[in-house]
């Protein structure tokens, strides 16, 4: 273990109950890992021993529902014990034990609802619940039911006897969720939201009394001794309707703000919270407490530091705390107690461990995309990971060792390239790649090129590392042809040969680059740059070259940005879109560009001709497979298969999840 991080391994005591490190499994939707008892399923159980195999000290599971009557939920993505005790006992007390026998302990996240953050279609028809009259999160034409005193008297009970049910069933504390991201008992907190004029409405005691009754009932069911732990936004960054404040961005906080927030904290410890599970945002921010990978790495901790300031109370923080140089540092400048992790576990989940051999350059790392965790589960998807294909379903999508063993040319050494040859060896195969640049990582050099995609970098470098330790073949400038291939002895051959920026072939006399030479440096774009076609690639780039102060517009032909190609997760979406905002770039949706002539662009918009002048025009318009290799092989070779970018162009999540299922068959 290196010397700086001892510290992240020293226990700790959380309202009594020892944790033999510092590290939390930070709570995480179970979509997919839930009986129809609504209790955890087989995968469930799998995914969470998986964590605790993989040395992290606590685990906090996925939200569970206290209740299920007045906010009537059908979607059977959370557990709900009151439902069935004792099947949910039954169930959870072997996940329970099995946790334990890591050393690990677990806690679960309680609900006391949603509110008007459920999604509609999970409604049963009917309408949401929430403090006041206020409209849906999701739909702004659909308007929430207030609850009643005795509907809150109901759920604050349920709390009670669900944490009742889950300490019989072995969890060690419980967190509630949540003061924190708009849902019920933070609509109840906030005035933004909460317009009641009784004893839970108006002034901050009587907003956050619900918090406190629930909080209450449990240590009168469950005993003062059990802990129980509180998710907490210290500020909200809500800006308007669906709209959040940017880091170091001035705006109406309309929300909870710091000084309220530090205040609320002193209340909810005040009435029996053990800890404070700290971060931002609201769903109306929803990037705060979903951070794409274009927010910096500990981006929570300062809010940490002010209520360690401020109060004595175990201090939890997520969001993105994977480099340990960073965690333990922030516990030795104590602005945590304890560090969080929530995507760097789905990602890998022995990166505790790995941390503690001092092996932190071989943890896979997340990619901040949410493409196969947060994107899957809030549409309706059992949640996993792009990068760990296996996560979330541990045991039954695993890898079996191969009954014959073969050799297996891969051509090309991008992603799909280097998933397939990991795979496969790990199965006992000899996989050799065939790569024609000198290095690894195809397009995802340049898809990483951003200062914001860097982890993407960091995927390729975890690749090469665990490839070269794994011992696999791959030859660099080594371009392979239908000819040439005949002299590499194989059983078999997979062609995972990338694509191709699609170009745009326009009138006028004039240069217009493709995204990738900019990204790679090739070409410096000037003080104006226009870039055709506002889907994630053109956005990216924007947002990079806004960011190191170059003018920007962006000439999208579609009604709207970012709407081209697969659906980009939600939170990122809406962060990408607000970050382009406060960086002045001009987006021109519905732009049909007719031609280039010098330094003028004309396009039309709405039936009328318009033109702008810049000294830079990029195109990022798409991909387009790179199969011609195969084609060719294809009627020669006995066993061929085509991969990644080469058979269908997407994204990085379907490039290894397709390799994997690929390699993990042969
Ligand atoms: C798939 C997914 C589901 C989540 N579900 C919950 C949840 O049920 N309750 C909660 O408090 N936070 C939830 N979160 C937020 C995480 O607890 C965590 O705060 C966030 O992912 C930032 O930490 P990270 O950067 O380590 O992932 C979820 C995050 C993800 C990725
Ligand atoms: S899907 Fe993306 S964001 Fe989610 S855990 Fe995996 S790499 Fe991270």
């Amino acid at each position: 273990m290196k010397e700086n991080h001892k510290i992240l391994f020293e226990p700790y005591q959380l309202a009594g109950c020892t944790l033999k490190n510092r590290y939390v499994m930070a709570a995480m939707g179970t979509g997919g890992m839930v009986t129809a008892e609504n209790t955890f399923n087989e995968r469930g159980i799998e995914y969470y021993v998986a964590r605790a195999k993989g040395g992290v000290g606590l685990i906090i599971t996925g939200t569970i529902y206290a209740e299920n009557d007045i906010e009537k939920a059908v979607d059977g993505t959370m557990p709900c014990p009151t439902d069935n005790p004792s099947t949910f006992i039954m169930n959870t007390a072997e996940m329970c034990e099995r946790v334990h026998a890591y050393g690990s302990k677990i806690f679960t996240q309680l609900t006391a609802g949603f509110g008007r953050v459920l999604k509609p279609h999970l409604l049963c028809g009917q309408p949401p619940i929430a403090p006041s009259p206020i409209s849906s999160y999701w739909d702004e034409n659909l308007m929430c039911r207030e609850l009643t005193v005795d509907e809150i008297h109901t759920i604050v009970e349920r709390c009670g006897d669900t944490a009742k049910i889950c300490q019989q069933a072995g969890f060690d504390g419980i967190e509630i969720h949540a003061v924190h991201e708009g849902y019920l008992l933070d609509q109840f907190a906030i005035p933004f939201f909460n317009k009641r004029t009784d004893e839970y409405g108006g002034c901050l005691e009587n907003r956050l009394r619900f918090a406190c009754e629930v909080v209450q009932n449990i240590k009168k069911k469950c005993g003062e001794k059990f802990p129980v732990i509180l998710r907490y936004c210290l500020k909200s960054y809500i800006k308007g309707v669906r709209q959040g404040g940017l880091p170091g961005e001035e705006f109406e906080e309309l929300g909870r703000d710091i000084p309220e927030g530090i205040e609320a904290a002193k209340i909810l410890v005040k009435a029996g919270y053990d800890a404070l599970d700290v971060d931002a945002g609201a769903y109306d921010s929803w990037y705060w407490s979903h951070p794409p990978m274009y927010f910096e790495k500990g981006m929570n901790l300062p809010f940490g530091e002010i209520l360690k300031k401020e109060m004595d109370v175990p201090i939890l923080i997520a969001g993105r705390m994977e480099n340990p140089d960073l965690a333990s540092e922030a516990l030795r400048d104590g602005k945590t107690d304890l560090i969080a992790l929530g995507r760097s576990l789905l990602a890998d989940p022995d990166t505790v461990n790995k941390i503690r051999s001092g092996r932190f350059e071989f943890v896979r790392p997340c990619l901040g995309c949410h493409e196969g965790c947060m994107n899957r589960l809030i549409t309706a998807k059992p949640v996993s990971c792009a990068v760990n294909p296996s996560c979330g379903r541990e045991t039954y999508y695993d890898l079996k060792p191969a009954c014959v063993q073969k050799k297996i040319l891969i051509i090309g050494a991008g992603v799909a390239g280097m998933e397939a040859a990991r795979v496969l060896k790990l199965r006992g195969h000899s996989p050799v790649i065939l790569e024609k640049s000198s290095r690894p990582g195809g397009s995802l050099h340049l898809a990483g090129a951003p200062s914001f995609k860097h982890d993407d970098l960091k995927l390729i470098d975890w690749y090469q590392r665990t490839l070269e330790e794994m011992g696999v073949e791959i030859h660099y400038n080594t371009a392979v042809t239908a000819e040439t291939l005949k002299s590499y002895p194989h059983d078999a051959v997979i062609v995972a040969t990338g694509s191709t920026p699609r170009t745009l072939r326009l009138p006028g006399n004039h240069d217009m680059y493709p995204a990738e030479r900019i990204f790679s440096g090739e070409i410096k774009p000037g003080s104006h740059t226009v870039i055709i076609g506002g889907g994630l690639v053109g956005c990216e780039l924007a947002l990079d070259l806004a960011e190191n102060g170059k003018q920007v517009t962006i000439l999208e032909a579609l009604p709207e940005i970012l709407s081209a190609g697969a659906p980009v997760p939600h939170m990122n979406k809406i962060m990408l879109k607000d970050l382009l905002h406060f960086h002045h770039v001009q987006q021109i949706a519905g732009a049909g560009v007719k031609c280039i002539e010098g330094n003028t662009v004309t396009y039309t918009k709405d039936g009328e001709e318009h033109k702008l002048d810049a000294d830079t025009f990029v195109c990022a318009i798409g991909y387009t497979s790179n199969n011609s290799l195969y084609e060719q092989l294809s009627l020669e070779e006995n066993e061929i298969y085509l991969l990644g970018d080469a058979r269908r162009v997407r994204n990085i999540m379907y490039a290894v999840w397709d390799a994997y299922e690929l390699a993990r068959s042969l």
